[in-house]
């Protein structure tokens, strides 16, 4: 049906803004829809598949109401509608009425990869046990002497060659287990790879076989030599012990601690740490890199003088250790002589120099990687050693695993024609071996409230027909793009999990400052909101204290206190004093309008301008406030919005619990967590400019630097390999209230 009543008025969806698409589906689930023939609760189908349209959401297929509808086909105006009693409602009496508004539904339909290939089959030996392995899998493995480069496409089966060629060099080539170092990138898959290892290698090989993550290795070879200095009591394993360090060296420059990217700090020594830069190697360029530099060497200084130290300080000390003792390195080199190194495209420079170290010898040194999935130059990765390698070895072999195991030839085809525009890697192809009948899919939802809603609506109906929910990923590029989706799965009764660090959008450093203003506009005297507002009107922490006592002795609220402030500026007084009334505006005001109001009128706007990004080139202050306009724009009044905002940080939480005892959920992650998994059923979120190419790879290319936006294609290529037999990807016209661009990359796909 395309007609429904609502608020006594008549939808019809042909001319209903498009904008207004998700309030109506709401409508509809909380019972404010109705049919315009029989009255009973109807709903708004707003999903993946098909064009939205009314259904009665407790009784079947309701032919008469369907007729009835299509009956009333005439376009009303203002003038010829005239209103008539029907089942309680006001109908209009000849024709059916509706949205007098000029604005048409844009709504597009599902689209899917344009000119698909056709698939064929690769002759390749018939797959006969589950570990069989195919003619350049077969190479990789008995290739032993020498450095090897295993160029391994997405779904080429990694895994399989490093336990298989390990193996083999054990039991067919008699290599002494011990003098094996395989490496792996985290934790999780060494583990894989033991539990792999363990069916094809006598447990007593197995354990004297060295398996582990860089950290994992070098900590135990410091360990061992230096026991004293690298007590494992000593280690800084989480980062508000380190965030703590460093907020010693920001109070010595007077930064407010609220006001101040601790985290991109972190990031920031780390990234210098792992490419070998010390501190007297950096010229800073800027005042924020100068004020790093400051914390960097603080930092340091104080963990020395501790005895502490952090999973960083773990490669360093292992590269001092061998560099500085030049016998030790030599009993190293004899002790090992095999290397395998998994995920090679993400080593960085401190892991590669150790690695070389180690190998210069024998010589023996076996990477795999994949330059197309080379994702974390933000941590340091360096994919120029997985390009170099045959530079570097020049005696080098290679070989390309290039046969796809896991996705459709669509899927396979679609991410091949996405990479194959990066200017920077290795040429290759992946060859998918088999296909269905489901090619990817492109949809366009209005923004990210509507992306949210239908997605989950093809959830639901996927699920009804027999999926299980863990066949499902969601993949987006930055945790804040999962907002209102986490909103509506919380909203249903899907299971799903989300990432134990996640912490709620509404707690984010800039959003809580803005609704801090909307609470105190409800609650003059919340304590907490008036904390967190203080940053923003540029007042020190202790204010507070000052506040409250001006409450008490004025005998006024928090609010009103704001205007008895002290020592301070008098353009800063005169500024205070215009925004105390002003709570009380915005509290009248429709959560949109507030917020609105708060950045131009209350200051909101020039404090985001004077914070800057802080370096962080990720994350804006800007886009967080734009996030929240989306997610305020459905409601009517500020306290509906915050106990929305109060629901939403207290599900988080629960999700979080729930999480961890979850066996079949819908899988929420980023793209980059999502590396080196597979799932049968793929969406990516927000596949736009901006997105996906994140913002940030835009700037750099207009100032000319590529790199950042092949790194962002190479994102988009993770996420488009994940997929095993489904790939949907999501293509919002607006995004953060504007126009959006379809993702440069997908753009020839559809
Ligand atoms: N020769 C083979 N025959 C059949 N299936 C295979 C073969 N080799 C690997 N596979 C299967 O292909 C899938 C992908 O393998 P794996 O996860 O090891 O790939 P990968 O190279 O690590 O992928 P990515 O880098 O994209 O994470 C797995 O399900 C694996 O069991």
């Amino acid at each position: 049906m395309d007609k429904a009543s609502y608020n006594n008025k008549i939808l019809q969806l042909d001319s209903l803004p498009r904008e207004q698409y998700q309030i109506i589906y709401e409508a509809g689930t909380t019972g404010k829809l109705s049919c315009i023939h029989c009255g009973e609760q109807i709903k708004l189908y707003l999903g993946i598949q098909q064009k939205p349209f009314f259904f009665h959401s407790s009784k079947a297929f309701n032919n008469d109401c369907e007729e009835y509808c299509n009956s009333l086909s005439t376009p009303p105006t203002e003038k010829n509608i005239q209103e008539e009693e029907h089942n309680g409602f006001r109908i209009p009496k000849s024709r059916p009425i509706g949205q007098t508004s000029t604005v048409q539904s844009a709504w597009k339909k599902v689209t899917f990869l344009r000119s698909p290939k056709p698939f064929e089959k690769q002759s390749l030996p018939p797959v006969t046990t589950t570990d069989s392995l195919d003619p350049s899998q077969q190479k990789a493995v008995s290739t032993v002497d020498g450095p090897l480069l295993l160029l391994a496409g997405a779904g080429s089966g990694k895994t399989r060659v490093l336990t298989r060629r390990t193996a083999s060099l054990i039991t067919e080539h008699g290599v002494d287990p011990s003098t094996i170092m395989l490496v792996t990138f985290t934790a999780k898959a060494a583990q894989e790879m033991k539990e792999r290892l363990r069916s094809l290698l006598a447990p007593g090989r197995l354990s004297r076989l060295v398996v582990g993550t860089f950290h994992s290795i070098f900590y135990k070879m410091i360990a061992y030599h230096e026991p004293n200095r690298w007590q494992s009591t000593n280690l800084l394993k989480f980062d508000w012990q380190k965030e703590q360090m460093i907020k010693e060296a920001g109070r010595k420059l007077d930064i407010d601690e609220r006001d101040f990217a601790f985290d991109q700090a972190l990031q920031q020594i780390g990234l210098w740490k792992n490419t070998l830069t010390l501190p007297e190697d950096i010229k800073p360029k800027d005042l924020w890199e100068e004020r790093v530099l400051f914390m960097y060497k603080h930092y340091e200084d104080e963990k020395a003088k501790r005895g502490f130290f952090d999973f960083d300080d773990m490669l360093v000390g292992c590269y001092q250790l061998l560099k500085n003792q030049p016998d030790l390195l030599t009993r190293y080199q004899q002790k090992f002589q095999y290397f395998l190194i998994d995920e090679f495209q993400d080593i960085n420079k401190i892991q590669y120099e150790i690695m070389k170290m180690l190998a210069s010898k024998s010589r023996n040194i076996c990477v795999v990687g994949d330059d197309d999935q080379a994702i974390y130059a933000f941590r340091g990765s360096d994919p120029s050693f997985i390009l170099n390698f045959n530079k570097e070895y020049q005696d080098a072999k290679t070989i390309m695993l290039s046969e796809n195991y896991r996705s459709t030839h669509s899927i396979v085809q679609s991410a091949n024609t996405v990479i194959s525009r990066n200017a920077q890697r290795h040429q290759k192809e992946m060859n998918a071996q088999f296909d269905n009948a489901l090619l990817p899919a492109f949809f366009f939802p209005h923004d990210e409230e509507e992306e949210a809603t239908m997605i989950v609506t093809d959830l639901k109906e996927r699920i009804e027909q027999g999926a299980s929910p863990s066949d499902f990923a969601i993949l987006y590029r930055t945790h804040t793009s999962s907002r209102a989706l986490f909103e509506r799965l919380a909203g249903s009764n899907l299971p799903f999990t989300v990432e134990q660090d996640a912490e709620s959008f509404y707690k984010r450093k800039i959003v809580k400052t803005l609704i801090a203003y909307l609470r105190l506009s409800i609650d003059p005297n919340h304590s907490n909101a008036m904390g967190d507002l203080l940053v923003a009107l540029f007042l020190k922490k202790n204010t507070l204290n000052d506040l409250k006592a001006s409450s008490i002795l004025e005998d006024c609220s928090l609010v009103e206190a704001l205007k008895y402030v002290k020592n301070i500026q008098a353009f800063q007084e005169r500024k205070l004093k215009k925004i105390v009334p002003l709570f009380k505006t915005i509290v009248k005001l429709k959560p949109i309008q507030a917020i609105e109001m708060i950045e131009k009128e209350m200051g909101f706007e020039d404090f985001i301008k004077k914070r800057g990004n802080e370096g962080n080139v990720i994350e804006k202050g800007s886009d967080d406030v734009r996030d929240l306009k989306v997610a305020a724009k459905k409601f009517s009044t500020v306290q509906d919005f915050l106990d929305h905002i109060d629901h939403m940080i207290a599900m988080n939480d629960e999700m979080k619990k729930l999480s961890k005892h979850y066996t079949n959920a819908i899988q929420l992650s980023t793209i980059h967590r999502s590396k080196g998994l597979e799932y049968k059923h793929v969406y990516i979120l927000s596949a736009v400019d901006g997105s996906l190419p994140h913002d940030f790879a835009l700037d750099s290319s207009r100032n000319g630097e590529t790199a950042p936006l092949e790194e962002e294609r190479r994102l988009m290529y993770v996420a488009m390999t994940r997929a095993q037999q489904t790939l949907h990807i999501s293509v919002p016209e607006t995004r953060r209230g504007k126009t959006a661009q379809p993702s440069r990359f997908i753009r020839s796909l559809y």
